[in-house]
Order: structure tokens, then sequence, then C-alpha cells
């Protein structure tokens, strides 16, 4: 009798057992809801940059580029008084997405600190919100392709070939004068950031610059001279004969 009470109770422990692993299996199903429901929301997130732009509404680009103070954005303010076209700077993009608190602000923040180019699916992605969210259909963009694998992650996921590349060339003396005077700030503005930024210009950017010459795409200008007479050549010299002015 003890025995069989001692197997029953074993029985009947066994099916507690039983009963209190359902539990737990359960209980662990339901706390990896959220975390489905969060892929499931990260896959819709991410939904908008595998897809292109919607509809057939044709999208003209053009890149804005230079060394770190060549004046791009400068002269993209300028350009957009007079063209109809909306400014996106990718470095601004980067900078809200840092003061919105987002998962990724800590990351960006690091890569800018130390001049470093952030990966390509995460800059991408505000530039294409910045555009869908945006009712035009014309956009400078500023500070981007910054490398190979930025330009090359932006053709293949918008299937957006820029119309032409804006080059701002200007001389390191001269961008080291202008970054250390500038006085927004900016935690990437002080001499040794400063110098990074303009090695990853040189060994990164300038590449891209020179695919895109070899495509027939580059109008360079002289960007070292003052901010009015290098609007006039931007003007004259690039906007003029491409794109009526508003
Ligand atoms: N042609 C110019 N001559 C003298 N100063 C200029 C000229 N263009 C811009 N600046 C000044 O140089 C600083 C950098 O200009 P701006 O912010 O437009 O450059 P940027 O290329 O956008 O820089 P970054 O890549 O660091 O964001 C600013 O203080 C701006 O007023
Ligand atoms: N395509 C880009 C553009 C910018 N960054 C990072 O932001 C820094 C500041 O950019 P500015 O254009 O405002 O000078 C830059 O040094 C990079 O760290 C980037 O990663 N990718």
């Amino acid at each position: 009798m003890k025995a069989a009470m001692t197997r029953g109770g074993d029985l009947d422990r066994g099916w507690v057992y039983i009963y209190f692993m359902n539990l737990v299996i359960f209980a662990a199903a339901d706390t990896r809801l959220p975390n489905l429901t969060c892929w499931d929301s990260m896959a819709d997130a991410s939904k908008d940059i595998v897809d292109g732009f919607p509809g057939d509404k044709k999208i003209t680009v053009v890149f804005v580029l230079g060394g770190p103070g060549s004046g791009k954005g400068t002269q993209c303010a300028m350009i957009v008084e007079h063209y109809n076209f909306t400014h996106l700077s990718a470095g601004d993009l980067l900078r809200a997405e840092i003061k919105s608190g987002s998962r990724n602000g800590v990351m960006i923040q690091k890569m800018m600190n130390e001049g470093k180019i952030v990966p390509p699916e995460v800059t991408i992605k505000l530039l294409q919100r910045a555009m869908l969210d945006s009712a035009h259909d014309k956009f400078l963009i500023d500070g981007f392709p910054r490398d190979e694998e930025n330009r090359a992650a932006f053709e293949n996921i918008t299937k957006i070939e820029p119309e032409f590349v804006l080059y701002l060339d200007c001389p390191e003396d001269e961008l080291e004068r202008r970054i250390l005077s500038r006085n927004q700030g900016r935690a990437d503005d002080n001499i040794e950031t400063m110098r990074k930024r303009f090695r990853v210009f040189k060994e990164s950017s300038l590449p891209v610059i020179k695919h895109y010459n070899l495509k027939g795409k580059v109008r360079k200008v002289d960007a070292a001279k003052p901010v009015d007479e290098v609007f006039e050549d931007v003007k004259k010299v690039i906007f003029v004969p491409l794109i009526a002015e508003v």
C-alpha cells in the first residue's frame, strides 16, 4: 500500500511536473511573442529600404560631395533658394537619429566621433524615409555616398542613378580653417577628428567621385573661393544648363 501510494505519489508528481512544464513552455512562448512581433515590425521597417520607390514617379537626385567643411551645406542652402530641390544632408539625418534616442544612436555617435562611416543600411534607410516623406521629387543629397559601399547599396536598394555629382573641391588647409572656426558645437569639429575625416574623404570618398567621373557625371567647382563666387560657379556652370531656375 505504501509502495502503491508512493507509486501513486510519483505518478501525481509526474503529472504535476508535466503540467508545470507546459506552463513554462506556454509562458516562454508568450514572452517570445513580443520578440516575434518585434521581428515582424523590424521586417516591416526594413521593407521600405528593399522595395525601391513606389509608383512611377521619376526621382531626380544630385549628390553633393566634398571634404569636411568644403561648403556642401552652405551651397545646398543657396541652391534650394533658386532651384526646386529638397536638401537632404546625410550627416544631419544621422545627427537627428542620435538625438531621437533610437537604438542606433549610440553606434552612430561613436562612428561620428571617430570620423568613421556609418553602415549604409542605416544611412540609406534614413535617406529613403526622408525622400518618401517628402512631396518633392528632386533631391540634393549632401555628404552621400561617402564610400563605395554607400554608393553600391544606394543604387541597389533604390535603383536610383544620380543625375550628376556636384564636387566641391577645396584644399585641406582651408577645410581645417573652416571646420575649426565653424563653432556649431559639433563634437567632430576638432583638429584630431577633422584630420581623420579628411583621411576618410581621401581614401573612401574620392574613389566614389572617380567612379562617377568615369561615367561623365562629375561637375567640379573650386570651393576655396568666397561663398558667393562658389555659388556663381555652381549656378552658371552647373545648374543653369541643366535645370531651369524657379
Ligand atoms: N566658400 C566659403 N568660404 C569661406 N567659408 C565658407 C565657405 N563655404 C562655407 N564656409 C564656412 O565653412 C564652414 C563649413 O561649411 P559647411 O558647413 O557648409 O560645410 P560642409 O561641407 O557641409 O561641412 P561638413 O561636411 O563638415 O558638414 C561653415 O562655417 C561655413 O560658413
Ligand atoms: N553618408 C554619411 C554621411 C555622414 N556620416 C557620418 O557623419 C559625420 C558627419 O558628416 P557631415 O557630412 O555632416 O560632415 C561623418 O564624419 C560620418 O561619421 C556617415 O557615416 N555617412
